[in-house]
């Protein structure tokens, strides 16, 4: 019997994903011969490669993070799947393309290869609310099959064929994913630029506007973007091959007005895409813009850019800034977005510690900035750039017992 556990990130993308539409990976690839000759008749739609490159920062598995364990034993009759509780079909197409490719990457002679499997999967974070946790899950998903078969080497294009934004998670620290030219996606991948303590001011605030399952997944929006949007186009081949290199720039001289410019203007474009998507995917709500607003404003009261808000599919906000400007961004979010006295210190604030603290009202009622309704905002997690997946060695952490089935069952 094998069994291996392990955690990853989530990610925060600072310049966004966009997939590719299946046609222009058709025209790419040419020949329908080739086609099927060469992929096994595979589409984009199991290889999962970008139309442009884009670029994240892996965040503290210690505050957010998927955590799998698989088993792999002869005793097993069949393979399983669990997902935060709650038995999964194993007959998804992106679970088995990761395994397939894990396998065939694998030592062929490896005794447990035919073997089934268990696994067991749970986020500490909402899932599938925006939040990226189909990047952790995958992340961790691949980099457990690769310890559990002991594949050593890039996994980070086997991760993509989970959920393109999981091979960013594959690493830690600051992340490119490279878009690649190969039709195969083999130079998809993706590579850590900066470890996590290249910026160790750096925190992020994730503003939980709503955590239940979105409306459409991004797949899908992704899909209807590519093939109704011009601006995705627009963004692919005239914005954002500039702006990974203005960005990678900002990042390695730690500049924070540029980094923080460029992380709201892509995620502005990224909704400008959804609303220029026939019929349109509309993620953000009001809340989402009222924060956005809270930040210019933020950002125009301290007369320099300390704060940059990023949304990705979902109505929750992440805002990247520096350590010393939290506590005042935060008491600025507090008095904008009030909460009720039912909610707990330690339900609304979450993760990294922050300090209890008021900004003076008077200075709002000056800016002219007046407060929302209560509770509009579900919490605050506060957290920072953090390091890739790990393998937990102590027994205690694994999620199945030993006959394969999730010890959270036995509750
Ligand atoms: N820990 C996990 N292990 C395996 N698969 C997971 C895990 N967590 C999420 N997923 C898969 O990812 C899906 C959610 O992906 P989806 O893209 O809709 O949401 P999200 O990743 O939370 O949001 P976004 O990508 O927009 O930030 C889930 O329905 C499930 O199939
Ligand atoms: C808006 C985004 O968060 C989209 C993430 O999309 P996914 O990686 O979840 O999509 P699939 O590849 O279809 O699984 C932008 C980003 O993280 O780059």
């Amino acid at each position: 019997m094998k069994i291996v556990t392990c955690v990853a990130p989530i990610n925060m993308a600072v310049i966004k994903y966009c997939k590719c539409p299946w046609l222009i990976f058709y025209i790419l690839t040419r020949c329908e011969i080739f086609f099927h000759c060469f992929l096994g008749g595979k589409r984009d739609d199991d290889l999962i490669l970008p139309i442009n490159d884009s670029l994240s920062a892996s965040l503290n598995t210690h505050v957010m993070c998927a955590k799998t364990t698989i088993m792999s034993s002869p005793n097993l009759k069949e393979n399983k799947f669990w997902l935060n509780g709650k038995e999964q079909t194993f007959n998804s197409p992106r679970l088995n393309s990761c395994l397939k490719a894990i396998k065939d990457r694998c030592d062929q002679s490896l005794p447990h290869l035919n073997w089934s499997i268990s696994i067991c999967s749970e986020n500490n974070f909402p899932t599938a609310a925006g939040l990226a946790s189909s990047a952790a899950g995958y992340a961790c998903l691949v980099y457990a099959l690769a310890k559990l078969y002991g594949i050593e080497g890039e996994i980070s294009d086997i991760a993509r064929q989970g959920s393109g934004s999981a091979c960013r998670s594959i690493y830690g620290g600051w992340v490119q994913w490279h878009k690649g030219s190969s039709p195969l996606g083999l130079d998809s991948i993706a590579q850590q630029l900066f470890p996590a303590n290249h910026w160790p001011e750096m925190r992020i605030l994730i503003l939980v506007v709503n955590d239940t399952r979105k409306k459409y997944s991004s797949t899908i929006a992704m899909k209807r973007s590519v093939d109704t949007s011009t601006l995705i186009h627009h963004r692919a081949n005239r914005v954002v091959p500039e702006r990974i290199q203005t960005l990678s720039r900002a990042i390695a001289e730690k500049d924070f007005a540029t980094f923080a410019e460029i992380a709201m203007k892509d995620s502005n474009q990224l909704h400008a895409i959804c609303l220029d998507t026939f019929p349109p995917c509309v993620y953000m709500n009001d809340v989402s813009h009222a924060i956005v607003s809270v930040v210019h404003a933020f950002n125009e009261y301290k007369n320099d850019i300390k704060a940059a808000y990023t949304c990705d599919a979902g109505s929750n906000v992440c805002i990247y800034l520096l350590e010393s400007e939290v506590q005042d961004l935060v008491s600025w979010i507090n008095y904008v977005f009030p909460k009720s006295a039912d909610i707990t210190q330690q339900e609304y604030y979450r993760g990294l510690p922050l300090e209890q603290r008021n900004m003076d009202k008077a200075v709002f009622e000056g800016l002219n900035i007046t407060p929302f309704d209560v509770d509009l905002l579900k919490y605050i997690i506060h957290t920072n750039v953090g390091d890739g997946p790990e393998v937990l060695k102590d027994e205690q952490a694994h999620l199945l017992d030993d006959n394969g089935c999730p010890k959270s069952l036995h509750f």
